[in-house]
């Protein structure tokens, strides 16, 4: 497997506060990779890094693309998001008033450009396309069990079930990489059971890489086959499942030995 993205000794400081201090990590070809560590170790600002909401103070991000390695550091979210890597949020971000359906689709259009004119003359071309991308949404929607909920208002499903929608539309936007920041936060343990099947399935169907932030172990140990742990902004320990839950810098760092 070849390197994709490929971080080296990023740095970001908050005042006197390295959040992130000299990480180095590489996430390869459809690979299912975690991030794990203690509360503030810096996951959330590592992605926010590689996804371009938040500026290093140091180092750099690559990845590589079909034009060659191009730098992310220093561009807007949306190249970013352009250039294949979509994440989702640890707070919940959708178009609440809008139905399950729209939501996907508002994902998918902004990949659809090219049909303005006949989008404002409506076309025969605008409907062909339009049934084009509602198709495919749904099919997305099935992958995750929510076919029946597609014109149900965001904002009256159950937590779990927009929590799915949010990785439904990271997907639509067909991305490289998709980073999932605690897909699984409240929920109970059989969605987590059928939300780690569902990660693990579009990994592989969809031929793209991984990149979680989790808590729930069992979803870790389950889903990951890599793992990278952070600690005060630095890492700790990289490796397989197995290496990581036999490392006894993290098991007296983080996880305690209760894994
Ligand atoms: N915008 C910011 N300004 C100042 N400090 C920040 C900012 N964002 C994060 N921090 C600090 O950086 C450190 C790392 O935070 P971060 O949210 O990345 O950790 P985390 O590992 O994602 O934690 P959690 O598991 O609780 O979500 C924390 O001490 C946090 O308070």
């Amino acid at each position: 497997m070849s390197v994709l993205l490929e971080v080296k000794d990023l740095t970001k400081n908050f005042g006197g506060l390295a959040a992130v201090s000299n990480v180095n990590m590489h996430l390869d070809d459809n690979e299912l990779i975690a991030l794990i560590g203690p509360n503030g170790a810096g996951k959330t600002t590592l992605f926010n890094l590689m996804t371009g909401q938040t500026v290093p103070s140091a180092g750099s991000i690559t990845l590589r693309t079909d034009s060659g390695v191009q730098v992310l550091n220093g561009r807007k979210p949306y190249k970013i998001a352009d250039m294949g890597l979509a994440r989702t949020f640890q707070n919940i971000r959708l178009f609440k008033e809008l139905s399950v359906l729209d939501n996907v689709l508002i994902s998918m259009t902004s990949k659809n450009k090219e049909g303005l004119v006949s989008s404002l003359f409506r076309l025969p071309a605008f409907y062909k396309t339009e049934a084009r991308l509602v198709k495919e949404a749904m099919d997305l929607l099935k992958i995750f069990h929510m076919q029946d909920l597609a014109d149900t208002t965001a904002n009256n499903m159950p937590y779990g079930a927009q929590r799915r929608l949010e990785i439904v539309r990271a997907l639509a936007t067909k991305p490289k990489i998709l980073f999932l920041d605690e897909p699984a936060a409240g929920m109970n343990p059989e969605e987590t059971a059928a939300l780690t099947a569902t990660i693990r399935q579009i990994q592989q169907d969809f031929g793209i890489t991984v990149l979680l932030i989790e808590h729930d172990m069992s979803l870790v140990m389950n889903v990951a086959e890599r793992i990278y742990v952070l600690q005060y902004g630095k890492l700790l320990a990289e490796g397989t499942p197995q290496e990581i839950q036999a490392n006894q810098a993290v098991i007296d760092a983080y996880l305690g030995g209760g894994v």
